[in-house]
């Protein structure tokens, strides 16, 4: 059986009379990427902050590589990195100064530190940049920098809070890869994000709204086993027809993509063809296909705030 690095009960998070995490709960095995997929405010940095042990949980379980949390959050910290949304390191301090601190921070010997620090350079390409100021750097070298300091003290953990908002494609490209290595070190890596393409190369995926896991499993498996239909259609009308097609309650949403219009169909319409064309709101000019669900797709639907439909979501995953 696999280990778990994160086992979560009923975790929920209030502030106020505001529910910001609402009875989550999470097993991610050791040595995978989880992913975090959520729109703003869904509750992804609460349940990240909760599982590091910064945030006290209003209910809920929470065991993180052993440690029973908040009790044990003394204990958890040497044993887990954190890289947040912002640029956390010191702007007025070099990349070499910044990289000191933290080693000082997590008590490495200076041997130690200048080991640890000729390896992360040259892993993470910082070397020419050593003595720069690192409010100077650009957006991939921030990034950079910011997972060499949060891997110094080799964690077994990494939580990464929406860590490539700053960076453009190739480098968000190239971090992955960097995050598949770590996790091949045997790293359990547990990340953010709002990008579909990031969403895709994790392991496994969880999708929450409103502090509420709504989809639970591999990108894969979720993309196969959606509960809805998806179809492709072209006409000469789109901007028209979408309008016509999100107001019927078999529709979840229409968007349109180039030359198309995307149009998820609740599971229960066993021939979409059919049913589009029944409409009578496709003309001799429409063309229409059925194509296979996108993350994005599995995405619109698990957040849906039409609620008949977010209740045939939490079928993904029984
Ligand atoms: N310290 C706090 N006090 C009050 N409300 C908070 C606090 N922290 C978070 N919240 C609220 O909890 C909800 C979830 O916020 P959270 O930052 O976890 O979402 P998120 O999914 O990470 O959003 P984003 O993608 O925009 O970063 C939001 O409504 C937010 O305003």
């Amino acid at each position: 059986m696999t280990e778990l690095a994160i086992e979560a009960s009923n975790l929920t998070r209030k502030f106020g009379a505001m529910t910001a995490v609402s009875s989550l709960n999470l097993q991610v095995d050791k040595q995978m990427i989880y992913g975090f997929l959520g729109p703003n405010g869904s509750g992804k940095t609460t349940v990240i902050r909760l599982l590091t042990g910064l945030l006290k949980p209003t209910a809920g379980e929470v065991n993180v590589l052993g440690c029973n949390l908040p009790g044990d959050a003394e204990k958890l910290r040497r044993q887990i990195g954190y890289m947040t949304q912002k640029f956390s390191l010191y702007d007025d301090l070099t990349v070499k100064e910044n990289m000191q601190f933290i080693a000082r921070i997590y008590g490495l010997t200076p041997k130690e530190q200048k080991a640890r620090h000729d390896e992360l350079m040259s892993i993470y390409q910082l070397t020419k940049l050593n003595q720069q100021l690192s409010g100077s750097l650009s957006g991939g070298q921030k990034q950079r920098l910011a997972l060499a300091c949060a891997v110094m003290h080799k964690p077994k953990l990494l939580f990464l809070d929406e860590p490539t908002s700053a960076v453009d494609p190739e480098n968000r490209r190239e971090f992955w890869e960097q995050l598949f290595d770590l996790c091949d070190q045997g790293i359990t890596i547990l990340v953010s994000t709002h990008y579909m393409d990031e969403a895709e190369r994790c392991h496994k995926l969880a999708i929450l709204k409103n502090g509420v896991k709504c989809a639970d499993d591999s990108p894969d498996r979720l993309m196969t086993n959606m509960p809805a239909k998806v179809v492709e259609v072209s006409s000469n009308n789109l901007r028209q027809l979408k309008q016509q097609l999100i107001i019927l309650p078999e529709v979840v949403s229409a968007s349109q993509l180039g030359a198309h219009l995307r149009v998820l169909l609740t599971n229960d319409i066993v021939d979409p063809m059919a049913f589009l064309n029944s409409t009578k709101m496709i003309n001799a000019k429409t063309e229409m296909q059925t194509v296979r669900a996108s993350l994005e797709d599995v995405f619109v639907l698990s957040t849906s705030s039409n609620l008949s439909h977010q209740s045939e979501v939490h079928q993904v995953k029984p």
